[in-house]
């Protein structure tokens, strides 16, 4: 047993949200470790192994031979990026050797993945020798796209860095260098953008000198910040004009022209702090001694210099930072590297430059100042987000980073001439990038691109809602049409202001209670509804006081094409009040779908998640008829499993009954899509299961249309699943209605309804 206190909280024990026990647990349950290598081809059969390994896989060997850039297209290597670490400055926790930074490493690459899509390898290097280090990574160079260079100490990261730079033909990034100093950088340019000042009369002072520090300042004064107004700090105190011990070439080259000696001296009157040295090194007292409103970064891993509490006790005006995820504002690499990487690696970019730095900080910062969806907030610090003194960096979870800075990346790449395969359309390429962590974001995309090809007017009935404006104001600006929202327009006014968003224009809103359309709509209503027990005067108070109502009549009688609502009232009442206006298809079955959006098995497809109980077997034959329609909309080639808790028989029940029925319907229809049930979740969703045990099966793949044999299975499923994994869902949204209309859940937040506007207004473009 060692001697880590497992039941320690980590950190600051008033603030730490995990403990010690919890993260070693982490790291050894299960396969111990956080990595494991994925196959991306089959090799299951004999010829499999023929065409993968011996004697197939001579010919890509043979032609890489003769044309070295082929590797890119018959191997990993255009994707395949090495994390590498001597272990000499792990984290803040400094030289703790090659083997301990093993969990540092493993954990970049798999943000590498979870962020950008980039695969890696973690490289732990046993040697402090530079000469043995460099041999070590140059020779390596043919099976990666890139070397991230990660927590190697001051002053050697420099010289290896340089050397391999010059050794290799692929990227070489010092991720603590580098990394860091872009993250920084853009949360720097926000956070002087709200103070008011000018880059050029900023005065920093950088507590540590080494690869972080060294690299923030360089890219700092790159930027616009005068030489003269940046001093750097070490254990001995600051790095002044002719100081001579503990120093080196890298720190040398910022010394500073001052009579400062100490951190607290030099910080009197500064106006921002880079803390990137030790936990603890910034004191209150440092804090109250610096310029009105610092700024005061404490980018020291896992502790900061000074915790966010104390700096807030000291200076309330403060805009405060740290590397560390449960606080606001993490100034973090891991902002930069995966991103700066994807850029680099799909341009194939010889190296990365000062340019490509500066558009990766720049496009970071331009992100945070643009509306954050609800979605983001809430995996962040749980409360909404939104461009200020607690927000001036984009989270790292933000879906939004992929599309927006690999592009930046790439751009800068092109212009400056280091891209070795430039490409032609970065709008495209954009595009690529958000469905490269999601299979079906590149369908809903090109939903998205329709509908801006074809804009449609949404109503937005619950237009008082301060999430449903923000979406409608989203989907304006996205040029999805004209949205309506329902409500009084000085309450939706007010909440605008609120926001702190300009109203934008073409937006209408529509008074249900004074609008001149009721008396059309309760006629319409009545000659619906007379012979059901409705007097005109029912109908004229429905029209008036149900949004809902309303917002249904509006799509009924053509003043819109489609209608999304769901935020304020159950399930069931806004579906009631969408039916009072609209019907479903003439001899259709209405139900609902939920698209499921899972990173590691794709998108599945679940319905019926929002209309029958207990369906029959001609529904069932309907739903999922319509539910494989849907899913080669979504691009996918339906395999429909009939769900059950029985498979084809074993054990036996009453439920598969109607499956079965269902199953012979489709036969007897001849559909022109795969279906098979009945089946557990785990047969339709394992090909190796099936093989073993149902061979008969005609499923040829997982199965992505799940059928639900009711609805309590279909509500357990779609609201477990994204709970218990990383998948996550759409809907349910609600296929069959005559015309266009939309319920969000309750809880949907400003993407979700923006989303399923979307989709409701892609609806209602003709075919
Ligand atoms: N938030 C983020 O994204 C990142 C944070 N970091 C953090 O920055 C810190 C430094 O990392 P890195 O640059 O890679 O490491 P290095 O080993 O290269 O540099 C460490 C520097 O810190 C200085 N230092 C150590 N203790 C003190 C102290 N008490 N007062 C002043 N200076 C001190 C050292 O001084 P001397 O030269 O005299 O030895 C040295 O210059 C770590 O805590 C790390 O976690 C690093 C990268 C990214
Ligand atoms: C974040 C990081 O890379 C570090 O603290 O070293
Ligand atoms: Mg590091």
């Amino acid at each position: 047993m060692d001697d880590v206190a497992k039941d320690a909280p980590l950190g600051d024990a008033r603030t730490a949200r995990i403990t010690a026990e919890e993260a070693l647990a982490l790291h050894a349950e299960g396969r111990p470790g956080k990595l494991e290598t994925r196959l991306t081809k089959p090799l299951v059969t004999a010829r499999d192994l023929s065409l993968a390994y011996s004697p197939g896989v001579a010919e890509p060997c043979l032609h890489i031979h003769r044309n070295p850039a082929l590797a890119y297209d018959y191997t990993s290597k255009g994707n395949f990026v090495a994390v590498v670490s001597n272990g000499t400055a792990v984290l803040g926790l400094g030289n703790l050797g090659a083997l301990a930074a093993k969990p540092v490493m493993e954990g970049k690459v798999a943000l590498f993945k979870r962020f950008a899509d980039v695969d890696g390898m973690d490289l732990c290097v046993a040697t402090e020798d530079v000469d043995e280090f460099v041999a070590a990574v140059r020779f390596l160079g043919p099976s990666f796209g890139g070397i991230n260079l990660e927590d190697i100490k001051a002053p050697e990261c420099f010289v290896i860095e340089q050397r391999l730079r010059e050794l290799m033909d692929i990227p070489v990034f010092h991720d603590d260098q580098h990394g860091t100093a872009i993250v920084a950088a853009a949360g720097l340019i926000n956070a002087l953008h709200l103070t008011g000042r000018d880059i050029a009369e900023t005065r920093l002072v950088i507590n540590g000198a080494g690869a972080a520090s060294i690299a923030c300042a360089e890219l700092l004064k790159a930027m616009g910040m005068r030489p003269e107004n940046v001093v750097l700090c070490d254990t001995k105190g600051v790095i002044w004009r002719g100081r001579r011990e503990g120093m080196n070439q890298w720190k040398s080259a910022h010394a500073a022209e001052t009579g400062a000696r100490t951190l607290a001296e030099a910080l009197e009157g500064a106006d921002v702090f880079f803390g990137l040295s030790v936990k603890g090194a910034l004191t209150q007292e440092m804090v109250r001694a610096m310029a009105p409103k610092p700024i005061i970064f404490a980018m020291a891993n896992p502790d900061p210099e000074i915790t966010p509490e104390e700096a807030k006790a000291a200076r309330p005006d403060c805009i405060i930072a740290t590397g560390r995820s449960d606080y606001p504002n993490q100034v973090n690499n891991v902002l930069g590297f995966p991103f700066i990487f994807r850029g680099a690696l799909d341009v194939r970019a010889s190296t990365i430059n000062d340019a490509m730095k500066i558009a990766a900080a720049e496009a970071l910062a331009m992100l945070a100042r643009e509306d954050v969806p609800e979605e983001v907030s809430g995996a962040g610090a749980g409360k909404a987000l939104r461009f200020g003194p607690d927000y001036i960096i984009p989270n790292a979870f933000d879906p939004r980073l992929i599309s927006r800075v690999p592009p930046a990346v790439a751009k800068a790449a092109m212009d400056s001439g280091v891209a070795r395969r430039p490409l032609m359309d970065l709008r495209r390429y954009a595009r690529e990038l958000a469905s490269r962590l999601d299979p079906t974001a590149a369908a809903l995309e090109a939903i998205t691109e329709r509908v801006r090809a074809n804009p449609r007017r949404v109503v937005f009935a619950e237009g008082e809602e301060e999430k449903v404006i923000r979406a409608a104001i989203a989907f304006r600006n996205a040029g999805y049409g004209t949205p309506v929202l329902i409500g009084r327009e000085d309450r939706i006014h007010a909440s605008v202001a609120a926001l702190g968003l300009p109203m934008p224009d073409g937006i209408e809103i529509h008074n249900a209670r004074l609008s001149e359309s009721n008396r059309r709509y309760a006629e319409f209503l009545y000659a619906r509804r007379q012979r059901q027990g409705f007097l005109f005067r029912d109908c004229q108070r429905l029209v008036n006081q149900d949004r809902n109502v309303f917002a249904a009549c509006m799509v009924a009688m053509g003043d819109a094409d489609a209608m999304v609502t769901g935020v304020t009232r159950s399930y069931s009442v806004a579906l009631e009040g969408v039916l009072t206006a609209i019907d479903p298809e003439p001899g259709g079955v209405l139900f609902g779908l939920t698209l499921m959006l899972a990173s590691r098995s794709g998108t599945v497809l679940v319905a019926d998640t929002a209309i029958h109980e207990r369906p029959d077997a001609p529904t069932l034959a309907e739903i999922a008829t319509k539910s494989a329609a849907a899913a080669r909309r979504l691009g996918h080639e339906p395999r429909v499993a009939f769900l059950s808790f029985s498979t084809f028989g074993d054990p036996k029940g009453v439920i598969p009954g109607s499956i079965r029925d269902a199953v012979k319907l489709l036969d007897a229809r001849g559909v022109d899509f795969e279906y098979d049930g009945e089946m557990g979740a785990d047969v339709a969703l394992d090909p190796a299961l099936r093989a073993a045990l149902y061979p008969f099966c005609r499923l040829t793949g997982p199965a992505n249309v799940l059928v639900c044999p009711g609805l309590h299975a279909a509500h357990i499923l779609t609201k477990a699943v994204p709970r218990l994994t990383s998948a996550t869902s759409i809907g349910p949204l609600l296929v069959g209605l005559s015309r266009p209309a939309q319920i969000v859940p309750v809880e949907a937040g400003v993407n979700q309804i923006l989303e399923v506007a979307c989709l409701a207004a892609h609806t209602a473009i003709p075919r």
